[in-house]
């Protein structure tokens, strides 16, 4: 291995409370929110085909009319407790806020820039009463920080002259300035979610990235980063040039999943997923494939099976309120939740052969294994081959209705469970109580 002083500190994954909090969760909710909400993905009639989110870097969006949005910023249906109950009902345990996205638009009256809901008709700070609210709920907050910032003069993507070294020198100070602003004003927050990292200014600064890591970790013991922040002195991100995980968690699951347990290496991880293709900000015209319920359930479930948390994004419009679609998600996903939650919170990959029928996921500490059933097979038969030295104890549904009969023993630890031939509209849970031999 290459002597390294900027990359991964440990080796496997957290063992503190704070982590095994985090692990357990496995559902988050993901906000996108800030001035790229009120354009909505649309600008003086044109459409937007990008994320909305991104509307800035727009060649027919003039930069300095979307940087004077802030004036009109004011979410008069903004309720952060409506906000923290919905999220509550679907089951979601952390939450994720953007405090600043890439264009600098701060959602909290920093003291380090003009640039915020200070300066806007709003006045007043969005994250503290949204950070409340969802404490209240018993829902943790994480706050999502860009690197980047397109209103900071100071903000420079490459390093290519002197002139730029002294700038982004200051650029590292106000970043680091506002990030214990933050957590100061918002103590009880968990971690921060850093994105806008791919930059070479910032890929080329793996000892800066290594001491913020650390400066935060004094400041707010216990705090949770993910491998996004992370660069190492040779410029490898998330992974270090020896190909160890840097933070504490692997960070790259946007908008994609794992396939198979060893594509995590087990590490712990997150994916992070949008409902529409690739929204993340208030999009009004939702075009593509929008992700049914049932579709985030099964990613939800593959995640948990896979040792990972799963995190739905949600884009609020710019007055405050969530559009119906995204409502609707919420509801359905909450319904499935109150019965079959007890298969996902604290779930983790089983160490089961994987069938088609869809996934297992183990309790964790526990012998007992859920079987989270995706795809019905036509023979309405669920094929279980249990690992060796693994004994079948129990085995029963969350629901009514659904087994038929007892498991029926087709060869060594290899079982075919029978169904009652009901048509399921979602993913059903069957419970296995299952013992090690002595
Ligand atoms: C969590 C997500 N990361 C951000 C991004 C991006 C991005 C930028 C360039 C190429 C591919 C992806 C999105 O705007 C959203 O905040």
């Amino acid at each position: 291995t290459l002597p390294l002083e900027h990359g991964a500190h440990r080796i496997g994954n957290r063992t503190d409370a704070d982590m095994a909090r985090w692990r357990s969760q496995r559902l988050g909710q993901f906000i996108h929110w800030g001035l790229y909400a009120i354009p909505g993905g649309e600008w003086k009639g044109k459409t937007y085909n990008g994320a909305a989110e991104w509307i800035r870097s727009w060649k027919e969006m003039p930069q300095q009319e979307y940087d004077n949005l802030y004036k009109q910023f004011n979410p008069v249906n903004y309720q952060p407790e409506e906000w923290a109950q919905q999220a509550n009902d679907m089951g979601a345990k952390y939450m994720i806020i953007t405090t600043k996205h890439h264009d600098g638009f701060c959602l909290w009256p920093s003291k380090y820039s003009k640039y915020s809901v200070a300066a806007s008709p709003w006045k007043k700070d969005i994250i503290g009463p949204m950070v409340d609210a969802y404490n209240k709920k018993g829902i943790d907050v994480y706050l999502y920080f860009s690197i980047i910032d397109w209103n900071q003069p100071d903000w420079r993507a490459a390093l290519k002259t002197p002139a730029d070294s002294i700038a982004y020198q200051r650029f590292k100070v106000f970043v680091k300035n506002q990030l214990t602003e933050l957590l100061q004003r918002y103590p009880t927050v968990k971690g921060f979610w850093f994105d806008g990292t791919w930059d070479d200014s910032w890929k080329n600064d793996g000892s800066f990235s290594d001491e913020l890591e650390q400066y935060l970790q004094r400041l707010h013991p216990g705090l949770i980063i993910g491998s996004r922040l992370r660069a190492d002195e040779k410029g490898a991100r998330h992974f270090d040039s020896n190909g160890r995980l840097m933070g504490d968690y692997e960070q790259g699951w946007e908008r994609k999943l794992p396939e198979k347990s060893a594509d995590v290496h087990g590490n712990d991880w997150e994916g992070v997923m949008t409902i529409p293709e690739n929204q993340w900000g208030y999009n009004a015209r939702w075009a593509g494939h929008i992700k049914s319920s049932n579709e985030l359930i099964e990613m939800l479930v593959k995640s948990a099976s896979l040792g990972g948390n799963f995190v739905i994004n949600f884009g609020p419009k710019s007055d405050g309120t969530f559009r119906t679609e995204e409502v609707q998600r919420m509801q359905e996903i909450s319904r499935w939740m109150k019965i079959n939650g007890s298969a996902i919170y604290g779930g983790t990959d089983a160490g089961f052969a994987k069938q088609d029928w869809g996934y297992y996921i183990r309790k964790s500490g526990t012998d007992s294994v859920y079987m989270v059933v995706c795809n019905v097979p036509v023979s309405g038969q669920l094929r279980v081959k249990l690992p060796a030295q693994t004994t079948l104890v129990n085995v029963t549904s969350l629901e009514k209705n659904i087994i038929s009969g007892t498991p029926e023993l087709i060869g060594k630890n290899e079982y075919f469970i029978h169904l009652d031939h009901k048509n399921q509209d979602a993913p059903f849970v069957i419970l296995l109580q299952t013992s090690k031999d002595s």
